[in-house]
């Protein structure tokens, strides 16, 4: 039985403070496992609310990046702290917005906190370089300078890391935010705008306006006041988002989908394999840009492998993400878990055979939930949409490959190109590995997701605009390269 908890207003955080938007509109937030839940109301802003945050960003953004980088940071270490101290809240009420696990919603809180926290410290590390003029009198150096306003628009699969790590840098770098969360976890976005808010950021550095995609997210594509464009989130928003910027000469940045490949060779240690498997692909149900969703397996361990997988893959508790007992939570919503059913179906009539799961589950509790059992597929060949097409849900397809370089083959066989591992002990399979994905993110003997905040992240081929995020990475984006000259 769980405690009723009152829907929480939420306001949109403009020059410092909370407001309704102009139009007076709201959506519910609602919790995935409980459908009848409402966790809270937020705003469905218009145009004239984002021109407002926008020009508070305006207001704001020059005396931002006059101030020295240590001041800067000095406010990102107190909004790390602020979040520090609310860690369980956000946690919970991430868990409750979008249905991963609290203890997953948590780690990712804790992971915005380390986020924060390495970005303060960008604050006092070199921004640029001495270069020799060929003029012996002359002292040539590099030095950067932030975009000026950089509008954020996040997705609801990771509601703190993803703005987290697109924010903090943002800011670090002397830029001021127009912030658009995905309407999904708009409650949770606004407690990580009450942290910024508590650490005394100066009014306007960053905004948060919440509203539908289409307004709000193509309304900050297409505004001349912001210069520069951030988006984390499916490949046609993503491109239209590009496309609306290039138009008008804004910088952006897109990161995208992904179908990642995990490829088993015949020396795989498989008890590893099966566990990376799992976490990789069904963690957060499945949801993430870099969730495993193909598993290549070299022919003489198919069986073995397929055998161990399907009989963990069963034994996984489905069910509210708040329960301690629970592995995997239900889809974040409604649309999502029609998606996956419809992919369920999509590849049966392809031909796939379905091993396990893909059903909505039984039992009273888990009626009102957007829950889906985790599914494995045999006999998956390559060309097929559920071996093609991001799913983002608990979807494994088993694809079974004649050796190890044809199993490479396979894994490259994808118009996506975000993250790829493999489990081998042999030093050969892993260099030819290394050298052949097209992947931006490549593991060894290690799962698919896994990504370290101070390394660069990003994709190849369609999973992303080819830029790269965090680490020191970031400041390619944020910040523009001036080349500077003086003679005396
Ligand atoms: N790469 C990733 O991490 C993510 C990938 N996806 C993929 O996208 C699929 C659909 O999920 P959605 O939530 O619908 O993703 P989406 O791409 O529609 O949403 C991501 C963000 O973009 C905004 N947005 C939506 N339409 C927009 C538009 N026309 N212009 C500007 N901004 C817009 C949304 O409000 C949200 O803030 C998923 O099934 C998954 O395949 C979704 C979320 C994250
Ligand atoms: O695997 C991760 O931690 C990050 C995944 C991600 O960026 C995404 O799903 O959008």
């Amino acid at each position: 039985m769980h405690a009723v908890q009152e829907p929480q207003m939420i306001g949109n955080y403009i020059g410092g403070q909370w407001k309704a938007p102009a139009g007076g509109g709201s959506t519910p937030s609602i919790n995935p496992a409980r459908k009848s839940e409402i966790v809270g109301y937020v705003p469905d802003s218009q145009i004239g609310d984002l021109n407002e945050a926008v020009e508070a960003a305006e207001a704001a953004r020059r005396s931002w990046r006059k101030l020295a980088g240590s001041q800067r940071g000095a406010l990102l270490f107190k909004a790390a702290d602020a979040m520090e101290r609310r860690l369980d809240e956000i946690g919970r009420t991430m868990s409750r917005e979008m249905g991963k696990t609290f203890a997953e919603a948590k780690g990712e809180t804790a992971r915005g906190v380390a986020i924060l926290r390495y970005y303060a410290g960008e604050g006092i590390r070199k921004i640029g370089d001495v270069i020799p003029s060929t003029d012996a009198d002359a002292f040539m150096f590099t030095t950067r300078s932030p975009l000026g306003v950089v509008g954020v628009i996040s997705p609801w699969n990771f509601p703190v890391a993803i703005p987290v790590w697109k924010m903090a840098p943002a800011l670090i770098y002397g830029n001021a935010v127009v912030w658009k969360p995905a309407t999904e976890t708009a409650v949770t976005a606004a407690k990580i705008a009450e942290c910024f808010h508590e650490a005394g950021l100066p009014a306007g550095v960053l905004n948060m306006v919440i509203g539908g995609g289409r307004v709000i997210g193509q309304g900050i594509a297409s505004h001349p006041g912001i210069h520069g464009v951030t988006f984390t989130g499916s490949n046609e928003v993503g491109k239209q988002i590009g496309q609306t910027a290039l138009s008008r000469g804004a910088k952006y940045q897109l990161e995208m989908g992904g179908k990642n490949p995990i490829v088993i060779a015949a020396d795989a240690d498989l008890d590893l394999a099966v566990e990376a498997t799992i976490s990789g692909g069904l963690r957060s149900t499945g949801q993430k840009c870099t969730a495993t969703s193909r598993v290549i397996v070299v022919r003489d361990v198919y069986e073995a492998f397929k055998e161990k997988l399907v009989s963990q893959v069963k034994a996984l508790k489905v069910g509210d993400g708040l329960e301690a007992s629970t592995w995997l939570g239900p889809c974040a919503n409604e649309k999502q878990m029609e998606t996956v059913l419809s992919y369920i179906n999509r590849g049966k009539e392809e031909g796939a055979v379905l091993l396990c799961g893909g059903e909505r589950p039984e039992g009273a509790e888990l009626a009102d939930g957007f829950y889906v059992t985790p599914a494995v597929f045999d006999r998956v060949t390559s060309g097929m949409a559920i071996a093609q097409e991001e799913i983002f849900g608990p979807v494994l397809t088993l694809i079974e490959a004649d050796d190890f370089e044809s199993a490479i083959g396979l894994a490259n066989d994808t118009e996506f190109g975000l993250s790829a591992s493999v489990y081998t002990r042999d030093i050969g399979n892993v260099l030819s590995f290394v050298h052949e994905m097209d992947a931006g993110l490549v593991r060894i003997n290690a799962e698919t997701a896994g990504v370290e905040l101070q390394a660069p992240f990003g994709g190849m081929k369609q999973s992303s605009s080819h830029s790269r995020e965090q680490g020191q990475a970031a400041i390619e984006f944020y910040t523009s390269v001036k080349t500077v000259f003086i003679k005396p």
